[in-house]
This record gives structure tokens, sequence and C-alpha cells, in this order.
């Protein structure tokens, strides 16, 4: 008891100090995105609608048993059931960061991309922290249909592209999920400021080699 209380206390500090750490760099904006994390007797800390992750306060987070019932704290994101969703496709997983960075919903809007995988494989820390990033189509926020098309693609990735909206992407641990968040960020700008150029991405053997490692 002592130990799942201090496991909370420490995910509830957490929670807030990657949302600000996020926020204070530009990664979210306004009251955009939402941030969740799995204790390990299955119970959910979200953030709550309409936060801004830079002023998350601990105490306010919404919670959620592991059956999925609301039991506390303020109302939950709009986003719970996608939450919910990446946890069931990703049994490992114990944190779903969700942004609106501005290159990666950039990216999200663009036509013509490979839908199964829509940024190539420019760098080795992508491969390592991304790796595949299949895009869902778009349903509104908050959407059941949304939540329910990023379950099937987080199947086989723990990182999805919503289009015309933002990134989720699911990590073992918060840390996990926001390193992989972010550099699926920096590697989106890459990928707009490289367009039109003549590209050498890592060729399918580098790949390969790095999903070994
Ligand atoms: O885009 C949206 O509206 C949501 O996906 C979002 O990012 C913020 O919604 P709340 O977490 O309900 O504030
Ligand atoms: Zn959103």
């Amino acid at each position: 008891m002592t130990s799942i209380l201090s496991e909370e206390t420490r995910l509830r500090d957490e929670i807030a100090e990657v949302g600000k750490s996020l926020f204070d760099r530009c990664f979210t904006f306004g009251s955009t995105g939402n941030i969740s994390a799995r204790l390990s007797n299955g119970e959910l800390l979200m953030t709550p609608t309409n936060a801004s992750m830079g002023s998350l306060d601990p105490a306010r987070l919404s919670k959620f048993t592991a059956e999925g019932v609301h039991v506390g704290g303020d109302k939950p994101t709009k986003e719970a059931f996608l939450h919910q969703c990446m946890y069931c496709a990703r049994g490992n997983s114990g944190a779903v960061v969700h942004l609106h960075s501005t290159h990666a919903v950039a990216v999200s809007i663009l036509e013509g991309l490979d839908p199964d995988d829509v940024l190539p494989p420019l760098t080795a820390y992508y491969v390592m922290r991304v790796g595949r990033l299949p895009m869902a189509p778009y349903f509104p926020p908050g959407d059941a249909a949304l939540a329910e098309a990023v379950r099937e693609r987080a199947e086989h990735s723990h990182a999805v592209l919503l289009a015309n909206h933002g990134p989720v992407v699911a990590g073992k641990t918060l840390k996990e999920a926001q390193y992989a968040m972010e550099e699926l960020e920096e590697t989106a700008k890459l990928f707009l400021m490289l367009r039109g150029e003549r590209l050498r991405p890592l060729t399918p053997e580098q790949v390969d080699a790095l999903r070994q490692t």
C-alpha cells in the first residue's frame, strides 16, 4: 500500500514536470495535448480536459481504476478513451503522451505520404526511438472512432500520427514516451526542412541492424 502511494505521488509529480517541460519548450500550446501514466496496479492517471500542460496540478489529475472507471480528480481529457486504447494495444506501456507539436501537425496535413509510415528513416536515433509512424485517418478529437483507429495501428507501432491533428506516443515509462515524442517532432521538422532536396535516408539494411540492437 505504502509503495503504491509513493509510486502514485511520484508519477503525479512526474506528469506535471514533463508537461511543464514540453510546454515551456513549445512542444504544445494553450490547453492542447494530454498525458497519462499507468501505476503498477493498473490504475491510470490522466491530465484533465482543458488543462494547460504548463501548469498542471499533480493533486487534480484525473484517476481511473484498472477497469477504466473515473474515480478521482478533475474531469478527464476528452481523449481518455484514446489513452486507454493505447494501453490496450501496447500491454507493456507505462505512459502515453499526445501533443500538438507544430512540425508533426504540419506533416499530418500533407497529402501523398505513405499512411503506413509517414516519415523516412532519416537518422539512427529516430529509428531507435520512434521506428515506424503510421497515420490514423481524421476523426474529431475525443471521437471513439479516433481511439479505435489508433488502437489498430498501435498494435504494430508505439507512435501514431492523427491526421490533421498531431502525434500520440506510448512508452514503457513517461520519460521514454517523452523522448520518443521529442525525437518524432524534431524528425518531422527535419523532414519539412529537407522537402525538395535529394535525400539519402538510411537503407533497409541499416534500419534492420538498428532494430536488432
Ligand atoms: O485536440 C484536442 O482537442 C485534444 O486531443 C487535445 O489535445 C486536448 O483535449 P483535452 O485533453 O480534453 O483538453
Ligand atoms: Zn489533440
